[in-house]
């Protein structure tokens, strides 16, 4: 491993919890990453927007790739873990055995997915009663949050599930829980997706007035009373019994986590800018905005005070960055998304043939196929009669409404390679778009913002990271290390082994720029125009929706 003999040190793991997969990585002090390792994690999809994954499967993935990114290092080295993972729920029973989330009562399936969408009629509910806590997830509780998951369990599974579970995990937390026996919650899942407040704690009238009056009565046990700032040290770091899954040394620190959205925020914002002529340099961390894009994109905006954003979460104080307020716009389907149109089309086996003949992935492979195609013009402007509306699965932020579906204008006969190549840019395009809405919505309620720091699967590909440059005519800043949120989960176990005094050092000592893209400003009359098209569309659904609700 290149470098490795040469640093000797401090290093830490970080540990991250995708939808699609589990990843580790072995850093240094200076964020530098050592050793990579990844692994696929299984999903079931039982019935339509129900998404099911299994907390042994996830767990026997991070000892995986924990024990391959420390292969062949003194482990006496490594001063400190940190996870971040999906905000999904996990369910435990007394005992913390898995419990089944379906009416099959399959018990490998104890993972209520953060795109399951089962508890719609839930989340109106929760919605109708208009309590105060809703001001703080934008005005308007997501069905991806946790309380109507937890709702739909007490309607749905009584017996086989309801009744038996002893504990409700985020993700991270049950992965903070299973490598040390602590079950304190970190405060970042809490605040973010169970309406806990960081100083007013739970709000009893609010599991009352939605029926999960249950919660109040056991002191919140269920779902945690206990809670710590992200980076913070568990109990006595990681047990015995874990240190052998894991292949590290027992005691380690291991630090309260982050969901990974937040994860990418810690690794990618704090970044020393100096030097490469951005509007943020020199001005306060609230000019950037982290925007995590892998199933989902995430966008992650922080401010000294308060600002409420309609549609968009938050604010939340110290869910990320500590001392900040943090604002979480979002697209629930972005990478997902892109998956769906290109593996959907009737060209995709010939693509995927040329991209595997060219040893490419099939993005690589479209991405050039477009260079040849649009000939003389920019590559943007293939889609100047093709439009898409992104939400295939409602929209987050910051329209807020789970009814809005997909849309797609321009459609032709043809179902060649071009016209695939073609779909997958305005697909990547209206992806970025929703981006410019959510950064408009931020900055109409008070945000200021001049840069995006992107991170994620999605920002591998050059094609979306210039699209978002282009359509929202900010520059884009992609990190040194391409595993941002990896970076970001070490850090939290950089802050846990106690080597950096906070989060704010660590994160400015080992998030690095690696690339700035600018955005092509002379195309910017055009991508106005398609951004106007843009807003008809959803415009036009929404006529469309009441035209077949009235009589
Ligand atoms: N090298 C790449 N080029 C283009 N797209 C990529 C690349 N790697 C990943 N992606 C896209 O990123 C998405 C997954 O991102 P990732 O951050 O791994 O997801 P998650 O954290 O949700 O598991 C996929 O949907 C895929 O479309
Ligand atoms: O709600 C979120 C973060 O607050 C994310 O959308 C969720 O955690 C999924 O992440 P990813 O797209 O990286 O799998």
């Amino acid at each position: 491993m290149p470098g490795r003999d040469q640093e000797p040190g401090s290093y830490y793991v970080g540990v991250d919890v995708g939808t699609g997969s589990v990843r580790a990585a072995l850093v240094d002090q200076r964020g530098i990453l050592l050793a990579f390792a990844d692994q696929p994690i299984n999903q079931w999809e039982p019935q339509f927007n129900h998404h099911e994954q299994s907390s042994e499967d996830i767990w026997a993935a991070c000892c995986v790739v924990t024990k391959q990114v420390v292969q062949g290092i003194d482990v006496n080295q490594i001063r400190g873990l940190g996870f971040d993972a999906t905000c999904s729920l996990v369910v435990l029973d007394k005992q913390f055995r898995p419990l089944p989330v379906n009416h099959e009562g399959d018990p490998r399936r104890n993972i209520i997915m953060w795109l399951d969408h089962r508890a719609v009629s839930q989340v109106h509910r929760i919605n109708e009663t208009k309590h105060s806590v809703l001001r703080c997830v934008g005005g308007v509780m997501s069905v991806e949050m946790q309380a109507p998951k937890l709702l739909w369990l007490k309607e749905n599974l009584r017996e086989t599930c309801w009744d038996k579970a002893g504990h409700f995990f985020d993700l991270p937390d049950f992965l903070s829980w299973k490598a040390t026996g602590v079950s304190a919650r970190s405060l970042c899942s809490l605040v973010c997706k169970w309406t806990y407040s960081a100083e007013k704690g739970w709000d009893d009238s609010f599991w009352k007035m939605i029926g999960l009056e249950d919660f109040v009565a056991d002191n919140y046990s269920k779902i945690g009373n206990q809670v710590l700032p992200p980076g913070a040290s568990l109990g006595h770091g990681l047990t015995p019994e874990a240190a052998k899954d894991l292949g590290l040394p027992a005691g380690i620190a291991v630090a309260a986590s982050l969901i990974d959205a937040h994860a990418g925020g810690l690794g990618v914002i704090g970044a020393d800018v100096r030097g490469y002529g951005l509007a943020c340099e020199g001005q306060p961390m609230t000019s950037r905005l982290a925007v995590i894009c892998g199933t989902s994109s995430c966008h992650m905006g922080i401010s000294k005070d308060p600002i409420f954003v309609p549609g968009v979460w938050g604010p939340y104080f110290s869910a990320m960055v500590p001392g900040f307020w943090l604002n979480e716009g979002g697209q629930s389907v972005t990478g997902k998304l892109i998956d769906h149109m290109v593996q959907g089309h009737a060209a995709f086996p010939e693509l995927q043939a040329k991209a595997t003949a060219r040893c490419q992935s099939v993005y690589a492979y479209l991405n050039s196929h477009l260079d040849l195609i649009k000939k003389a013009r920019p590559v943007g402007f293939l889609t100047v009669d093709l439009h898409v509306w992104p939400d295939f699965h409602g929209n987050r932020s910051p329209l807020a409404d789970l009814t809005l579906k997909g849309m797609v204008t321009g459609l032709k006969l043809s179902q060649d390679l071009d016209d695939l190549a073609i779909l997958y840019l305005a697909t990547v395009q209206a992806i970025a778009f929703g981006t410019r809405l959510i950064i408009e919505a931020m900055e109409a309620a008070g945000h200021s913002i001049s840069t995006l720091f992107l991170c994620g699967g999605l920002s591998k590909n050059p094609l979306f990271v210039q699209m978002h440059a282009d359509i929202t005519g900010m520059p884009v800043v992609l990190s040194q290390e391409v595993e941002s949120v990896l970076v970001g989960a070490a850090i939290l176990g950089a802050c846990a082994s106690g080597d950096f005094a906070s989060v704010q050092e660590a994160m400015a000592r080992m998030s690095k720029v690696g690339k700035v893209v600018l955005p092509r400003l002379e195309d910017k009359r055009y991508y106005d125009k398609k951004y106007q098209v843009f807003l008809k569309l959803v415009e036009h659904q929404k006529e469309y929706a009441a035209i077949m609700k009235g009589d």
